[in-house]
């Protein structure tokens, strides 16, 4: 591309220090004109025209339109005359299968290596399989040689006061271990209060059981608000930390559940035994009778380790002695707790510091224990300077958190908010995000299509079942655990939040679809569900590769790297290392007319996803390998190693140790 100085001087900088020039025929967010630009950009355009898939459904899908389904009713223990000083009694709802939270993050920037961004020289091939008749021109570096017959255009500089801020974004994103001295929320947000504390950099509090640091909880002493969790989850929760076969709803090493075979709730007092994820489950033969189950249908349980109460492990914890009535209620030495009234309040104090987990571009995720269950949790801490209202009501929007759930998206606990931060719990994935595992590139291509058909489930029933649009996904937002699962995080469920978080989003452009960062660039806020399909393209590009998609001589400027993907041809996989069906799913994900692009349904059919849930897989034992592979290259074990206990006077005179 080249730019003229007048294209320069015209340019008018928005935000992210860039600028579009609209002549008549282009309206940057208009499908037509959309259309008009595929037909003259696109080499896919003749392949979409012999092969056309079903239209897409185009929905208007700005953060208003998404909050109409954020429930905004005040439970009865959500307490907000104890809102003023800090924590807020968040009630998370009745719901049993409490989801994680997802937040809108923007694109993480990667230190990234010259990826094979060739175009494929074969020809991709339709749903059927049949090789399409388009052939795209072979193209090597969509940097130096994209494609522009465009009329949307960037500047091509940024303002120093930009490059400082990105300068500073790569230090932030740099792939080490991160410093948790470094406030990375100052380096986005100018605005964010300075006097506000890091929440978990204050030195470490010994408590009375344990040399663990723990959460600075002297920020909290004004506020005796609490973030409460059903405590059917956590419950169940526990459950699962004891029994960890019984953790694993999505299979490793066989086929994923179909859709709409994820677990829902009956009603009240009704006994669920219908366990798809859980092959061992069993039911009685007077439970079977009264379900109309034919008992010689029902899988004998096989594992050798198990007990004849193994195969009631969805409702007998055997080691507390509990029953957990499908989460509706739980019989224990205590009583019986019913989910409809009760919940379980995680107290701030009652959190310790584990580990940290990452930096994201607006806090840290630290790994945290909730003593009192022993569930350990991943609390992330997103810093933002706004009014008490304002968090006030992302509190309430994230509430709707809770019925988002899948055995592809990861378990929200809670979310409170405490001197400008938000603080969301989450379901810990021990095998932490594919940025980090994806070391060299995933080959194996039966794992590739596993993750890719996750990511598809998670965010079909996002869509499907509470209209939310992910936003932000990305290959740092999937997560993995050591069972194998596949799991989404971050998606963009808060309205505030999402409008908070981008008023400070600079140069997380690199996964947004061509039309958003023209929406954008445009200072529209219109975003569809398209553009998460691009993202996923784009992400499954980088796991594939092990890099970031786009050649590195565009990432040192966002400008640039921008522009190749607004402009130049979409990358796709190398036809030497995978196969048409793969190729073709990616291309399709990357086509360049929103409007073009599969929907969820349609690529949860695909034949490279379906070819791959037929055959077995093992991802757990990928992750593990995944995990020894980034250890050895960071020097870092994986291993949580936990605290020595530290003897109370009490317990030493008991233990007789005194
Ligand atoms: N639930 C979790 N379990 C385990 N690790 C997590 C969890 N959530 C986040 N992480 C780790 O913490 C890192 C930082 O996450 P965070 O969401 O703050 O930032 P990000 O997704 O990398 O970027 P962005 O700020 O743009 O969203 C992630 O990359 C991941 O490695």
């Amino acid at each position: 591309m080249n730019y003229s100085e007048s294209d320069l001087l015209t340019h008018k900088f928005n935000t992210l220090g860039l600028s579009e020039t609209q002549d008549s025929s282009s309206t940057s967010t208009s499908s037509s004109s959309d259309e008009i630009l595929e037909k003259e950009t696109s080499p896919y355009a003749a392949s979409h025209e012999a092969n056309p898939l079903p239209s897409v459904d185009e929905l208007s899908t700005s953060p208003t339109s998404v909050r109409p389904h954020v429930t905004t009713r005040r439970t009865s223990s959500y307490k907000t005359k104890d809102l003023p000083n800090a924590i807020p009694s968040v009630r998370i709802g009745r719901s049993s299968s409490q989801r994680l939270q997802q937040l809108h993050g923007g694109g993480s920037v990667h230190a990234i290596n010259h990826g094979n961004a060739g175009l494929s020289s074969r020809s991709p091939p339709d749903y059927n399989g049949r090789p399409t008749s388009s052939v795209p021109p072979s193209s090597n570096s969509l940097a130096t040689s994209p494609t522009s017959s465009s009329s949307f255009r960037l500047s091509g500089s940024l303002s120093t006061g930009l490059q400082e801020k990105l300068r500073a974004f790569h230090a932030s994103r740099s792939r080490s271990l991160p410093d948790t001295s470094m406030d990375t929320a100052s380096v986005f947000s100018p605005s964010l209060s300075p006097n506000v504390p890091p929440l978990l950099s204050q030195p470490p509090r010994i408590t009375s059981s344990s040399s663990v640091p723990a959460l600075d909880t002297s920020r909290f002493s004004n506020a005796p608000g609490v973030v409460t969790a059903p405590e059917t989850t956590l419950a169940r929760s526990i459950a699962a930390a004891r029994n960890p076969a019984q953790r694993n709803t999505q299979p490793s090493n066989i086929s994923a559940p179909r859709p709409g075979t994820m677990r829902r709730r009956g009603p009240p007092g009704r006994l669920d035994l219908s366990t798809p994820n859980n092959p061992v489950a069993m039911p009685s033969k007077s439970m079977a009778a009264r379900r109309g189950i034919k008992l010689s249908n029902v899988p004998t349980p096989r594992a050798p380790n198990e007990t004849p109460f193994s195969a009631f492990s969805d409702i007998l914890d055997a080691k507390s002695g509990s029953l957990n009535f499908k989460n509706k209620a739980i019989l224990n030495s205590e009583g019986v707790n019913f989910s409809s009234g009760s919940s379980f309040k995680i107290n701030m104090s009652e959190l310790i510091k584990l580990d940290e987990l990452g930096k994201g571009n607006y806090g840290v995720v630290y790994k945290v224990l909730h003593r009192p269950t022993g569930v350990k949790m991943a609390l992330k801490e997103i810093r933002l300077s706004l009014d008490e209202a304002t968090f006030n009501q992302i509190i309430m929007e994230l509430d709707i958190l809770h019925k988002a759930t899948s055995p592809y998206i990861v378990e929200f606990y809670g979310a409170f908010f405490v001197e400008g931060s938000v603080f969301i719990c989450m379901e810990f994935m021990d095998a932490g995000s594919m940025d980090k595992l994806y070391t060299g590139g995933i080959e194996d291509e039966g794992v590739l299509a596993r993750i890719t058909y996750a990511i598809v489930q998670g965010l079909k029933t996002l869509k499907e079942e509470q209209n939310i649009i992910h936003r932000d996904v990305k290959p740092t937002n999937v997560l993995m655990n050591t069972a194998g699962q596949v799991k989404l995080c971050d998606f963009g469920v808060s309205g505030n939040l999402v409008a908070s978080i981008s008023k400070t989003n600079i140069g997380c452009q690199s996964y947004m679809a061509p039309e958003r960062i023209r929406a954008e660039n445009a200072g529209q806020l219109t975003y569809t569900v398209q553009a998460d399909i691009w993202s996923l393209g784009l992400s499954i590009l980088e796991m594939a590769k092990g890099a970031y998609p786009y050649p590195p001589d565009t990432f040192n400027s966002i400008f640039a790297q921008l522009s190749a993907i607004c402009d130049g041809e979409p990358p796709s996989l190398p036809a030497d290392k995978y196969s048409p069906e793969a190729i073709d799913f990616v291309k399709r994900c990357l086509n360049k007319d929103p409007s073009r692009r599969p929907s969820y349904a349609q690529l949860a059919i695909h034949p490279w996803l379906e070819k791959y849930q037929k055959v077995p897989v093992d991802m757990a034992a990928w992750v593990k390998g995944a995990m020894e592979r980034r250890n050895s290259a960071s020097g870092k074990a994986d291993t949580f190693k936990p605290p020595l206990h530290k003897f109370t006077m009490d317990e030493k005179k008991n233990t007789g140790l005194l």
